[in-house]
């Protein structure tokens, strides 16, 4: 019997010829990235333990992210601690304002991410890095204090379900929209703990970031990791950043799966997310009239480049709707070098938007967009549970980055395809 991706990587990490799901193993780690929010408790934790020390400086790297630039006093304290003890640790990966951005953009663009490699955050969305064929995961600020002291960190090996993803996408569907609809037939706990991995000719033909887009919401429906088999196209995107040495591990065609599901997304519409679960998926077309008060583009689902080009060529010569706010966030520095370098940034706010620096802001209801009771929100980020983007009362719906730059011109969510003359 063969292996998966995963266990080929795990297997690889622990010292084993094979692992076999259910297996609880150590694992070497060799990236372990820290945002604002939940290193400072993994901080006073080795303080704490004898003043533990961290075991591979060279392996951790820091971006500040969620709070940035720092909204409040206590943001600003939590960053000055880490920033403090990166110096103490001699850390020297520190991504500070300017050249910084949210955490699962900023790692891959700049190299930090290669094929084969083990990568922790204590963030959820760290399973977006399994789109370069990374085994990556979220975990707690405890077993980040772990895997900081040591350089390892336990696991128990997953199951992968295996997605194929195959057909034609119709214009104004994205990965975006195919990861919702595929939340929405397994649910939010439709794969707890297990690794989702993508394959099938619409993975194929998908460019890395779209991969990304993928990756990132496998922990909406509860996975332990997303995962996509190198190719071509993964290494070119990391050599062009990297000059690391990476194993690239792939799937064996006898690798076993808990579950096997195929997708042919040829009929697939542009999806929307309705309050306040990822799981409540519907096509565009079915969810009536809904005006909506902000339309929210950046984070580390759909804050990449070429969400902002998508967006960008939806709205070029519009005007955002009356009443309507639109909060543009490219998710880093260069991101948003790129987008003013490229015209978009002109192109949004001629529209009437507002572009911002780099942050998760409004994302998980921090800054930059926060909603009032009775409002409705329009974004291309991951999740719309109840008051995630502000009040309790307000409403999130989720959305590709083209529906939710058409939602903006309409001031009502919108197929992407309403305005377009192509
Ligand atoms: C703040 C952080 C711990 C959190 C996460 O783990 O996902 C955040 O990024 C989010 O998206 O809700
Ligand atoms: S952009 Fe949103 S989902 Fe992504 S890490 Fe930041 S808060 Fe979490």
């Amino acid at each position: 019997m063969g292996s998966t991706i995963t266990e080929k990587i795990l297997a690889a990490h622990s010292g084993r010829e094979t692992v076999r799901p259910g297996e609880l193993i150590n694992a070497e780690i060799d990236v372990i990235m820290c945002h604002d929010v939940t290193t400072t408790p993994a901080i006073d934790l080795l303080k704490a333990h004898g003043n533990l020390h961290v075991a591979y400086p060279e392996r951790v790297v820091i971006m500040p992210d969620h709070f940035v630039p720092n909204k409040d006093i206590k943001s600003a304290e939590m960053v000055a601690k880490i920033r403090r003890w990166a110096k103490e640790e001699k850390i020297e990966k520190f991504y500070e304002i300017g050249r910084h951005g949210v955490c699962h953009a900023l790692l891959p663009e700049q190299g930090h991410v290669r094929p084969g490699t083990t990568i922790i955050c204590g963030d959820s969305h760290t399973s977006t890095h399994g789109a370069l064929g990374a085994f990556a995961t979220g975990i707690g600020s405890t077993d980040l204090a772990a895997a900081l002291a040591t350089g390892e960190l336990w696991f128990k090996v997953p199951e992968t379900i295996l997605f194929k993803i195959n057909g034609t996408l119709q214009k104004g569907v994205f990965a975006k929209d195919v990861i919702l609809e595929i939340i929405r037939r397994i649910g939010v706990d439709g794969a707890l703990y297990k690794a989702m991995e993508f394959t099938g000719n619409v993975v194929e033909e998908f460019s890395v970031e779209s991969r990304m887009t993928l990756c990132n919401m496998a922990i909406e429906a509860g996975a332990k990791s997303g995962i996509i088999n190198p190719d071509d196209k993964t290494l070119d995107y990391v050599q062009s950043r990297s000059n690391e040495i990476f194993d690239v591990y792939t799937s064996d065609p006898d690798a076993e799966y808990s579950d096997v599901i195929d997708i042919d997304v040829s009929d697939l519409e542009p999806m929307v997310a309705l309050p306040h679960l990822p799981s409540n998926g519907k096509p565009v077309s079915q969810i009536g009239n809904i005006p909506i008060d902000q339309a929210w583009l950046g984070s580390c689902t759909n804050g990449r480049i070429e969400d902002l080009r998508k967006a960008a060529a939806e709205i070029k010569g519009k005007k955002v709707a009356q009443g309507v706010r639109m909060i543009v966030v490219p998710a880093t520095s260069d991101i948003w070098k790129q987008a003013n370098r490229e015209g978009l940034l002109d192109i949004f706010m001629e529209a009437g938007a507002t572009v911002s620096a780099p942050t998760c802001g409004a994302c998980l209801g921090g800054h930059m967009g926060i909603l009032a009771a009775g409002e409705r929100c329009i974004s291309s980020t991951n999740r719309n549970f109840v008051g995630r983007m502000g009040s309790p009362e307000s409403e999130v719906y989720l959305a590709s980055p083209a529906t939710v730059a058409a939602s903006a011109i309409a001031g009502k969510i919108v197929n992407p395809n309403a305005y377009r003359q192509d």
